[in-house]
């Protein structure tokens, strides 16, 4: 006889009938475990609850609820005191897992750390006066420093110590021996709630007539309160910012919740701000900077429906919002929302997934959207609403290239004479200048002038990138450092060693000798104070405490500085010649996002733009203006291609401690596949054949183009298909027909992949 038969013929037991419970754990297993369900204990699918994991414990989610014999399962240990969590959300769970080919555990997880890592509320204690206003309570010796604490602290009102002390402006420890005296007492405050209500009230946003349209157009889309996507396509500086802010206030108003997603949140202290100028308060923030114990109470409050309005990280995509009605993906084309290790997914794709689970609006905002985005809303799929204009009548910045073939600066050097003297005009005039070079360090390579000795990373397949701030080689791979020896390892000459190209670091030397005086800020991502630091910086740039600005992509993502009127591009050809192919797409958005911080301000901008390749039809879309004809050549060319978002891609990565294994591991694969019986879900074109329209293609193996990184060596290979194909069952059916990895190989899939390195 069962325990839990036993439990129930004793009459423990609320419900007679045995239960069992599916429940899904947080580790690399794609199934839910089953577990008795003791006597007594209420379950719901979503609950949280405390299972046995082979010897140890965890936190676990259930996923179902059944009744069944329960056998010799083991029994769950407890329910937890969280919040459980919708089924939308488990949905969301499920589709990502079913789409990533990641275990569903996997992605558990990302939704669910966050609560566990709650530890006690640390307490905030307050002081007030004592005996306040009848019997107050003199110190025994009164100095100017009390005086002024205890006159602070008049009214009775409750302070925090820190807070008491600097408006008495007085040190703690007056507060401290005012409180030993008995003159205040000390009391424990409610803990601080971590986001306030935005009032919808607080400054409504005069608009102009093109931005009110959008903005009523997406809380339009809010009030329906259903699932709706809203490409809002506006040029840079034309307020989309303000306009999307009308969409928060839309679900606000309907008594729903809003995320905003961006891409670097971190850095975005001013657009926090600018949240707080509409709205009067600032939203919750969710991002890894975030300390855990704000985070698992921002988790709580979301999932209560108290907090009403997050601004994240992709990873505030898991949080478990209540009610959600309006979803912002800021910068939609970044390719910051792909994660590519662990779970790869992409936060914007997946947003729309959620959205569509929790039936909310969905807006994707973008001066330069992605070609999946645009051609998803030419295509009917998504609403479309543009900005033609930025905002105030501002004009766009003025572009021109510079044609490095005929005006090149000398050997070493970076800035054309013509840019020079241009930024010359501009600090004459009192305005910034940024000059933007997408290369961290002084030089991405090292060579030795005597014996041709290069610098390369001993786990990786990379050069070296010399940072001469830190004095170190460093791997942008793998974090590898070394020092920069004093004379060649390989042919001992002394000082022989030279940079080859530029990095930041670098121009910034060629600046200081250029522009003398001048006031130069170098803004990079590895520089030691971290976010803060960037935070800091970007403040001050903003309030015109620089006059040449040196930065890498960092400066070009969404920011405003309204004294900047130049935007310098030292290489515009950087990104144009990789293999990859959105190389034309990515270079068309990292030129027009860079440009387009010039000119916010009151006077006009201007972007100059060196490049070798002045009739390349990027750059020469960039030039012209034409955005809309780089748009339709660009989504031609992809069409012709059958590549996304006309067909679909998949990437398989398979690394291994060695060349040989990783190769054969990966052949086996393509074995595998050229093995597998047809099926009506998908057609592949076999080894040999000649592919069909329908059919899915494996191209490969190939060496990865960074062959080895981090010690492992890696080999490539490529899924293309149409749109309809199966694409997961496909990769599905290839791994279950492959070989186990063995001897360290691994196996990563990448659905939609962005990286082809
Ligand atoms: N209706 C408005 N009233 C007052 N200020 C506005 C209005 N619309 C936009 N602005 C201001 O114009 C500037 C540019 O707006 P915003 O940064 O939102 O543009 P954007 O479209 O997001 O640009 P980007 O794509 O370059 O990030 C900001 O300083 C913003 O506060
Ligand atoms: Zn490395």
């Amino acid at each position: 006889m069962s325990s839990l038969a036993r439990e129930s013929m004793s009459g423990l037991a609320l419900d007679h009938r045995p239960r069992v419970a599916d429940v899904l754990v947080p580790v690399a297993v794609d199934i839910a475990y089953s577990y008795r369900v003791p006597a007594g204990m209420e379950l719901q699918p979503g609950d949280f609850v405390e299972v046995p994991l082979g010897t140890r414990e965890t936190t676990g989610v259930v996923w179902g609820v059944r009744e069944a014999g329960g056998g010799n399962l083991k029994p769950i240990l407890a329910k937890r005191d969280l919040p459980a969590l919708g089924a939308p959300l488990r949905e969301f769970i499920d589709w990502i897992a079913r789409w990533t080919l990641a275990s569903r555990g996997m992605v558990l997880r990302m939704g669910v750390r966050a609560p566990d890592n709650a530890g006690p509320e640390p307490v905030r204690i307050g002081v007030r006066l004592a005996g306040w206003p009848d019997a107050p309570i003199l110190p025994r010796r009164m100095t100017p420093a009390r005086q002024r604490a205890i006159e602070a602290a008049q009214g009775g009102l409750t302070f925090t110590k820190a807070a008491l002390a600097e408006a008495a402006g007085c040190s703690a420890g007056v507060i401290d021996t005012l409180v030993d005296e008995g003159t205040m007492e000390a009391l424990a405050l409610p803990p601080e709630p971590v986001a306030l209500a935005p009032d919808l009230d607080f400054a409504v946003t005069q608009f102009e007539p093109g931005q009110q349209a959008a903005a009523d157009a997406l809380a339009a889309a809010v009030a329906e309160e259903a699932f709706s996507v809203t490409l809002l396509e506006g040029v840079t500086g034309a307020g989309k910012t303000e306009v999307y802010f009308e969409a928060v206030a839309a679900a606000v108003r309907a008594g729903k919740q809003a995320l905003i997603l961006m891409p670097e949140i971190a850095l975005t202290g001013q657009f926090l701000d600018r949240f707080a100028k509409r709205f009067g308060v600032r939203p919750a923030e969710w991002h890894s900077g975030v300390s855990s114990r704000k985070r698992a109470r921002i988790w709580t409050g979301v999932a209560s429906g108290e907090v009403q309005v997050v601004a994240g990280a992709r990873s505030a995509l898991f949080l478990p919002f209540a009610k959600l009605g309006a979803m912002i993906i800021d910068e939609e084309h970044e390719q910051a929302y792909k994660q590519e290790d662990g779970v790869a997914y992409h936060a914007r794709d997946m947003a729309v997934v959620r959205g569509r689970l929790e039936g909310a609006a969905v807006v994707l905002a973008s001066a330069t959207p992605s070609i999946e985005t645009r051609v998803n809303a030419e295509q009917g799929r998504y609403r479309h609403l543009k900005l033609a204009a930025r905002f105030g009548g501002r004009a766009l910045p003025e572009l021109h290239a510079i044609d490095m073939k005929a005006g090149a600066p000398p050997r070493g050097k970076w800035i054309s004479p013509r840019l020079a003297a241009t930024v010359d005009q501009v600090l004459a005039r009192g305005e910034q200048a940024l000059l933007f070079l997408n290369r961290r360090g002084y030089a991405p390579l090292t060579l030795c002038n005597s014996c041709g000795h290069r610098f390369q990373c001993p786990n990786c397949t990379a050069w070296l990138v010399e940072h001469r701030f830190r004095r170190a080689l460093m791997c942008h791979h793998c974090g590898h450092v070394e020092r920069r020896p004093e004379q060649c390892p390989e042919c001992h000459t002394v000082d022989s060693l030279i940079a080859c190209g530029p990095g930041v670091e670098r121009l910034a030397d060629e600046v200081a000798e250029r522009f003398p005086g001048k006031r130069v800020l170098v803004l990079s991502s590895d520089f030691p104070g971290g976010t803060e630091r960037l935070k800091r910086e970007l403040e001050e740039i903003a309030n015109g405490a620089f006059d040449i600005v040196i930065g890498t992509q960092l400066v070009a993502k969404g920011h405003n500085f309204p004294g900047l009127t130049l935007v310098g591009v030292i290489d515009a050809d950087v990104g144009l010649s990789s293999g990859d192919p959105r190389a034309a797409e990515r270079t068309f958005q990292m030129l027009q996002q860079v440009t387009g911080r010039a000119g916010r301000g009151d006077k006009p901008g201007l972007g100059l733009v060196q490049t070798y390749q002045p009739e390349h039809p990027v750059i020469r879309a960039i030039i012209s203006g034409d955005a809309e004809r780089f748009y339709t050549e660009e989504t031609e060319q992809r069409r012709r291609a059958g590549l996304p978002p006309f067909g679909r891609l998949a990437a398989i990565i398979v690394s291994g401690n060695d060349r040989l294994s990783a190769e054969s591991h990966t052949r086996a694969l393509v074995r595998a596949a050229n093995a597998l019986p047809a099926s009506d879900r998908w057609s592949f074109a076999r080894h040999g054949a000649l592919p069909g329209e329908d059919d899915l293609v494996l191209l490969g193996p190939a060496e990865a183009p960074i062959a080895v990184v981090r010690g492992r060596h890696r080999f490539r290979l490529l899924v293309k298909g149409p749109r309809a194909a199966d694409m997961q069952g496909f990769l599905r059916a290839v791994l279950a027909e492959a070989p186990p990895e063995r001897g360290g190989v691994r196996v990563q899939i990448d659905v939609d992949p962005m990286n082809f390195m």
